[in-house]
């Protein structure tokens, strides 16, 4: 299969979508912070920590899965004829994989359109099987090339930003909806927020 090249926006997206899910729920930022401050209090988080707070873990797999950033993937076309599943994909058809679509299976993540991170915890607070069932980055041999980085990243940048800021709609504003603006990704619309910083005396 070939691809049809595209620009590398995502990452810019992906974590806008982080912030914008944070933002929206003080609930969520509050358990953000109180895990964060009860396994590593201000000190740099490392990618070894990861284990240690699944819900931050759990954050950022339901951001991924209900912002779906890069909604179509990228289009693929096939190079040669292909037997799928009884149907003859000929030579040179688009292939097109519906992220969103799978994201928002109600068999696979009942409730889809609510943002939920619980979802990918178990009883005790580890993270369940069904987070494999997320797939922004696509699957694959041409699935990104950047997923390892991208997880890493967004991971000590949510637990960095969340130790140290408080992100909060000004007064008077309320988001109350998750509509973004599609394109190749699919981000949120512009709002404004208050930054505070946080008392670091932990
Ligand atoms: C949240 C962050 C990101 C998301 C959701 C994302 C998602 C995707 C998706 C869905 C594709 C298409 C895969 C396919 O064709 O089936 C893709 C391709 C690609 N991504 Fe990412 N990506 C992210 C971050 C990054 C980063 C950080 C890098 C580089 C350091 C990167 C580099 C690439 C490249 C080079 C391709 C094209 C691969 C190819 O066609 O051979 N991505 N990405």
């Amino acid at each position: 299969m070939s691809s049809r090249p595209h620009g590398g926006v995502e990452r810019n997206v992906g974590y806008h979508n982080e912030l914008d899910d944070t933002v929206s729920s003080s609930e969520v930022q509050a358990k953000l912070h109180a895990e964060i401050t009860r396994t590593i209090g201000k000190q740099l988080f490392a990618i070894r920590d990861r284990s240690e707070i699944p819900y931050v873990e759990a954050v950022i797999l339901e951001t991924l899965r209900i912002g779906s950033n890069v909604p179509l993937a990228v289009t693929h076309f096939v190079n040669e004829d292909v037997s799928f599943r009884g149907f003859l994909i000929p030579n040179g058809t688009t292939i097109i994989a519906n992220v969103t679509s799978v994201h928002h299976d109600p068999s696979v993540f009942p409730d889809p359109f609510a943002f939920r991170p619980e979802r990918f915890l178990d009883d005790s607070g580890r993270i369940l099987q069904a987070s494999e069932q997320v797939i922004p980055f696509s699957m694959g041999q041409m699935s990104c090339i950047g997923e390892s980085i991208a997880r890493i990243e967004l991971f000590l940048y949510v637990t960095r930003i969340v130790q140290n800021v408080e992100f909060k709609l000004p007064a008077g504003c309320k988001r109350t909806t998750l509509n973004g603006v599609f394109g190749i990704t699919y981000r949120p619309e512009d709002y404004n927020v208050d930054i505070a910083k946080r008392n670091l005396k932990i």
